[in-house]
């Protein structure tokens, strides 16, 4: 009773919203109306093609934490609300990964696989993104590979995953639950995972490294919640801005770790940190990145660029008379921040829907 009628009041409060910035979508009152009688005789309702895709457009331009939203209209969505079992949202998610790659010019795609509905869980897909590198833990805890999908890789080793070939990038294998089965494990084929081998664009040491790092980067663990209705699986990708690969991926002390292999492999002098070894080598390894996917044809932002860029959405959205939310912490680039114009600055903190939401962490 308190949540439909929680769910009547964000119905309506979207569709008004959805036929303000959306003139000829027609009469509001009449469809607020239809929503309203579909919300109580089944306990949900059902939108329409064009709220679900300007829906998920309205999502991505309200995710407070997201430096890249001035583009936020050209967002391609892929309606597959019909598709809840799992082998069809794996050959799904392989299409969408296809279609967002188009041959290194990325392009920002979402899937909306069927939503939750009364007594009928939406389909989840496990992965935090739809390619992610497998942790391996050996008898010691050492990891082999990302430590951040060591559960992940637990996990589906678990459901019979064979794993392999062992390296450090080994990508893992979708872990789908349909709305009505148990997770299942699909692997991915190899010509639908663009990769980008990493290289210096002066020091040929680093190539011996044999770093790499996928091209499209798409999450796949957030709810899309429009109108009340939670769509839990609905996986997303834009490009990656170089910083996330270069100063998270690779360097975090909980992820690759590769600063001091990076410093050696460079002859950087790291008995002290007052060298500055440290940073040096996370810009060096930020500098592979970017002259690696630029030499292989793979669209990727850095965090100068798509600084400049979230100021003119700024400035977009005011000129529209819309309020945007920002999550400082999140904005602003891990390396560099103050030499970025989004560091001189503080935001608004409010929340706009539709928006996307983490699942309720079970666990938590
Ligand atoms: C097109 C290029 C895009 C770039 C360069 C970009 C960049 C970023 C970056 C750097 C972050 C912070 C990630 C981190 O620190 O781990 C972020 C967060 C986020 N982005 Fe974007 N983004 C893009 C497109 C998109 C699209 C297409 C969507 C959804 C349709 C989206 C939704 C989000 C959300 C929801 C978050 C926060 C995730 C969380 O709370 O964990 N972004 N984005
Ligand atoms: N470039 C991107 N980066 C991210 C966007 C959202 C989330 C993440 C990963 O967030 C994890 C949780 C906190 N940092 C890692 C990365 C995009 C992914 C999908 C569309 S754009």
């Amino acid at each position: 009773a308190a949540d439909i009628a929680q769910l009547r009041k964000e119905a309506e409060e979207f569709l008004r919203l959805y036929h303000r910035e959306e003139r000829g979508a027609g009469d509001p009152a009449a469809r607020i109306a239809a929503v309203r009688a579909e919300i109580d005789a089944t306990g949900t309702y059902r939108h329409t093609a064009d709220e679900l895709a300007h829906g998920a457009r309205m999502a991505w331009r309200n995710s407070n934490r997201c430096i890249g939203r001035l583009y936020w209209r050209s967002l391609r969505v892929r309606d597959r609300r019909d598709v809840r079992d799992a082998d069809t949202i794996a050959a799904e998610a392989v299409a969408h990964l296809r279609e967002a790659t188009n041959g290194g010019r990325i392009r920002p795609v979402i899937t909306v696989f069927a939503p939750d509905a009364p007594g009928c869980p939406g389909p989840r897909i496990w992965n935090e993104q739809l390619v992610r590198y497998a942790g391996y833990t050996d008898g010691a805890g050492r990891v082999t590979g990302d430590p951040r999908n060591a559960g992940l890789t637990a996990y589906v080793t678990g459901l019979g995953w064979p794993g392999g070939p062992g390296t450090q990038f080994d990508v893992l294998p979708l872990v789908v639950q349909g709305s009505d089965d148990k997770p299942r494990w699909f692997g991915l084929p190899d010509d639908a995972v663009h990769e980008v081998p990493l290289h210096h664009p002066e020091d040929d040491r680093f190539a011996s490294l044999g770093l790499r790092w996928h091209a499209v980067p798409a999450i796949s663990n957030m709810c899309l919640e429009i109108g009340g209705i939670c769509y839990p699986a609905a996986p997303f990708n834009g490009w990656y801005m170089g910083t996330e690969i270069g100063a998270r991926n690779l360097a975090d002390t909980d992820r690759y770790d590769l600063l001091p292999v990076v410093a050696a492999r460079l002859g950087l002098d790291t008995s002290t940190d007052r060298t500055l070894w440290k940073d040096r080598a996370l810009v060096e390894i930020n500098r592979a990145v970017l002259h690696s996917f630029d030499r292989a044809g793979a669209t990727i932002t850095d965090h100068h660029t798509e600084s400049r860029r979230f100021l003119a959405h700024l400035e977009q959205e005011a000129g529209r008379g819309r309020r945007v939310g920002a999550d400082w912490s999140w904005i602003v680039p891990p390396i560099s921040g103050s030499a970025t114009g989004v560091f001189h600055r503080t935001y608004d903190t409010v929340q706009a829907h539709p928006l996307f939401v983490h699942h309720p962490d079970a666990l938590a």
